[in-house]
């Protein structure tokens, strides 16, 4: 790890100052240059360059995009802001992005435990949508989810949830980035009876959240044993058209490979690749069934693969082969899938998890390190959602979608290595503030956007109705 002083920006001639700042003129050269906010830090990591750690650095803010990145002493020779921050004791790194979740699933936290998945869906969970999803369920489970991963240390997160523009509602509420899919499952539920249905209200919404600097979509067909292939088919064209992601659930179980062959004789993913699914717009979603034979396949079709260790781990899904699929060039992902089967949206637990599962997994300690598993959840991300050149790393000219976590706790000291401790030790509680495109959503552990009491509240009547305690 390089430390100090290694990015643009650490000398302040001209030269250098057109390189640093964003803006054309020459105004960095001047002292006492007019910016929004200021954050000096006893660490910044920036994901990009790799292998990069400042020490006593500061990011300057300005507009809701990085200004500059470079020495604390010079950023005060340069800069005013109407808000300065000493983190003398934090590391600032980019704002986490959880790639696969349900975020209004919240509300079934703890609902259906200790199953696996197929009598957990088909048993508890479907039953239980059936009967209670809406716009006020959508809406008040989302802004729970919201809240919980903004004091997490998420920025933005890939959602998939019936009634998508509910979502919407809450993180346009909450401040927070987030790309909402546009659902399909072959059978009729509360949002949609028929493909035609959900393909038109998904494309519709799509249409609304056009020019939204914070929201994105992504089509988000369940999983091959709930999509046809006539829908599938469809989807791949749309996607194509439009240029976005498709978010799935795929070989998230033996049972869900072995099902395949008896009905189509063909795995899954071979039935994907036929209806020309892999591509670079597929995230497949958990993979724990993967022959080494398919990832040559994967990396050739630069398919994204989002890992949710816990979500795995719980439902005793399996396990996905992340340092094989790494080592073959994939880019790979972190998600926490939703509460009702992890049961959190920590990132960080889940950071913590998939570095030492890989480990497990592949017998072999140096498997997916601390830097590479940061990576995962910031930049990777970024890249698989589209956004790598708007997040994911803190670089000159990105939105300013950041975190801010206090090392100082007895829990991470001492500290010979940030990023470690990061992975290793730290906890989601230890993050203080988050920024997203510069504006302050948790300001040293309080939302600035949610009111907590109001999200609690609603979340208790939610328990009520769903199971009424005696
Ligand atoms: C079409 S909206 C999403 C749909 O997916 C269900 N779900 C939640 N977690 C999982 C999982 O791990 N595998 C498969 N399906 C899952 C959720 O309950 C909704 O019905
Ligand atoms: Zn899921």
């Amino acid at each position: 790890m390089r430390r100090a002083g290694t990015l643009p920006g650490s000398a302040c001639s001209l030269a250098e100052a057109q390189k640093t700042c964003s803006r054309e003129s020459n105004a960095c050269i001047f002292p006492g240059m007019k910016i929004d906010t200021l954050l000096y830090a006893r660490w910044i990591l920036p994901i990009e360059p790799q292998g990069v750690l400042l020490e006593n650095h500061a990011i300057a803010i300005d507009n809701g995009r990085i200004e500059a990145i470079l020495p604390a002493e010079e950023a005060a020779q340069r800069y005013s802001a109407d808000t300065i921050r000493h983190l003398d004791q934090h590391i600032l790194l980019p704002g986490l992005i959880n790639l696969h979740g349900h975020a209004a699933m919240t509300l079934m936290r703890g609902l259906a435990d200790d199953l696996p998945l197929m009598e957990w869906l088909q048993q508890h969970i479907w039953p239980a949508e059936q009967q209670w999803i809406g716009k006020e369920f959508v809406h008040d489970g989302s802004l729970l989810a919201c809240a919980e991963m903004l004091r997490g240390g998420t920025t933005c997160f890939n959602d998939m949830y019936f009634f998508p523009e509910e979502t919407v509602r809450a993180v346009e509420q909450a401040g927070m980035r987030a790309c909402v899919g546009l659902i399909m499952i072959d059978f009729p539920t509360p949002w949609a009876q028929n493909p035609d249905e959900y393909l038109s209200k998904g494309i519709a919404l799509h249409d609304q959240l056009r020019g939204n600097s914070l929201i994105t979509t992504a089509f988000a067909p369940h999983a091959p044993y709930t999509v046809s292939d006539e829908t599938l088919q469809r989807i791949r064209t749309y996607a194509e058209e439009l240029d976005i992601p498709i978010h799935m659930h795929v070989h998230e179980t033996a049972h869900e490979v072995a099902e395949s062959q008896d009905r189509d004789g063909k795995r899954p993913l071979q039935r994907l690749d036929e209806l020309g699914l892999l591509n670079p717009h597929l995230l497949a979603v958990h993979m724990t069934q993967v022959n080494p034979d398919e990832i040559p396949r994967l990396a050739e079709a630069g398919v994204h693969v989002v890992h949710c260790p816990e979500s795995n781990l719980k439902l005793a899904s399996g396990f996905c082969p992340v340092h094989q699929l790494q080592q073959a060039g994939i880019n790979l992902c972190l998600g926490t899938d939703g509460a009702a089967s992890n049961n959190d949206l920590d990132m960080f637990s889940e950071m913590h998890s998939a570095a030492l599962l890989a480990k497990a997994v592949a017998g072999d300690a140096s498997a997916l390190p601390a830097e590479a598993v940061l990576r995962m959840a910031t930049l990777n991300g970024a890249r698989a959602l589209g956004l790598e050149q708007e997040i994911g790393s803190l670089e000159v000219g990105k939105s300013a979608d950041l975190i801010a976590v206090d090392l100082g706790a007895l829990e991470t000291q001492p500290i010979y290595h940030p990023v470690s401790q990061l992975v290793y030790a730290a906890g989601r509680e230890q993050v203080t503030d988050v920024w997203v495109a510069g504006r302050q959503l948790l300001n040293q552990r309080e939302l600035t956007t949610l009111d907590p009491n109001a999200v609690l509240e609603r979340a208790a009547e939610w328990q009520q109705r769903l199971a009424p305690l005696d």
